[in-house]
């Protein structure tokens, strides 16, 4: 596979689908999905390839009915996985494996962030992300740090996915999620809570608009924030889907985050221009959406026309989980 149609893939997943298609042979799914008869969980075609073509296998999640596809290049083992699927993501990484492919990471422009005690030593992570789960574990490690809880900003499928993956591998670690979000963790958060770490804190501010669940996580200090998709740096999050909202959303932000001190740092959930950090102050003055009246900011919102975010698409499962009430599970 060339470079450049590697490029090509990475952007949108749903086009890789289109593109490979004229090459690879026709895969028939209906006869499955009509007699519901359970199709088997891994097809493999590649003997069928016209050779240059990518590896390809299609893989089944039974209980969401949701194919997962792996196309992979067979020189430099790159492999690109869409629509993966919670619970069968295990059984794809292994089948990664025993290929030798390399997962190329799947981007979403999400932020984790990890504050931890320097005396205790224990830690906080915000929003761990899959693909980086090993990475975040490492510089834990090397920091000799304790994970005591991951906490997560709100239940969309570009940000919980970490947080089962480091239960697995932390003992003892806890998921935490506003009680508001339809997701089931061990700490179901509501306004006012505190999740400590050492002499440390974090304080749960509801957040709600981007979705009924978000929140946003203040240090006790209130120098830092940590906003998720509610306050991004000079926009905020789009309310278009899944329990989207902009009037809550405009409320959300001037009452729970421009009232902390104007000093107190920004720190969103994503940042698609190479932006890190803002502070209230200036997001209050210069957010070209929020500074808008309500009116004003509800029209700027539903005329957003926003590309789907990529994974959010590329996560079938966790979305549909999302949308579905207590069936997410961190
Ligand atoms: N322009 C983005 C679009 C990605 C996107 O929709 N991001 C979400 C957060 S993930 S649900 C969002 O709320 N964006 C708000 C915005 O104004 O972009 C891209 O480059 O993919």
């Amino acid at each position: 596979m060339s470079a450049a149609l590697l490029n090509r893939l990475k952007p949108a997943a749903s086009s890789a689908i289109r593109l490979w298609s004229c090459r690879a042979p026709v895969i028939d799914n209906r006869s499955a999905a009509l007699s519901h008869r359970r199709p088997p969980s891994v097809r493999f075609y590649s003997g069928l390839m016209e050779s240059g073509a990518p590896l390809f296998r299609q893989l089944f999640e039974s209980e969401s009915s949701t194919y997962t596809y792996l196309l992979a290049d067979t020189d430099t083992r790159e492999a690109v996985l869409i629509d993966p699927v919670l619970e069968t993501v295990e059984r794809d990484l292994k089948l990664i494996n025993e290929l030798g492919l390399k997962l190329k990471v799947a981007e979403s422009s999400t932020y984790t962030y990890l504050l931890a005690d320097t005396d205790t030593r224990e830690a906080v992570l915000i929003d761990p992300v899959l693909e980086t789960v090993e990475r975040d574990l490492k510089l834990i490690n090397e920091l000799g740090l304790k994970l005591k809880v991951a906490v997560n900003t709100h239940c969309h499928a570009d940000h919980i996915t970490g947080t089962g993956l480091l239960k697995k591998k932390v003992f003892g670690l806890k998921s935490c999620i506003s009680k508001h979000s339809g997701a089931a963790a061990d700490i179901q958060l509501s306004e006012g809570d505190r999740i400590t770490f050492g002499k440390h804190c974090l304080t749960v501010r509801e957040t709600p608009g981007h979705t009924d669940g978000c929140v946003t996580y203040v240090t006790g200090d209130q120098r830092m924030a940590f906003t998720g998709d509610a306050l991004l740096i000079r926009g905020c999050g789009r309310t278009d889907f899944q329990q989207g909202c902009p009037k809550r959303l405009y409320e959300s932000v001037h009452k729970k985050i421009f009232t902390l001190p104007g000093h107190c740092f920004i720190y969103p959930a994503h940042d698609y221009k190479g932006q890190t950090v803002s502070t209230v102050d200036e997001e209050n003055k210069f957010n070209p959406r929020l500074t808008k009246t309500l009116d004003e900011f509800v029209n700027i919102m539903n005329n957003l026309n926003l590309p789907k975010p990529k994974k959010i698409v590329c996560n079938k499962s966790l979305t549909a989980a999302a949308e579905r009430t207590h069936r997410v599970t961190l």
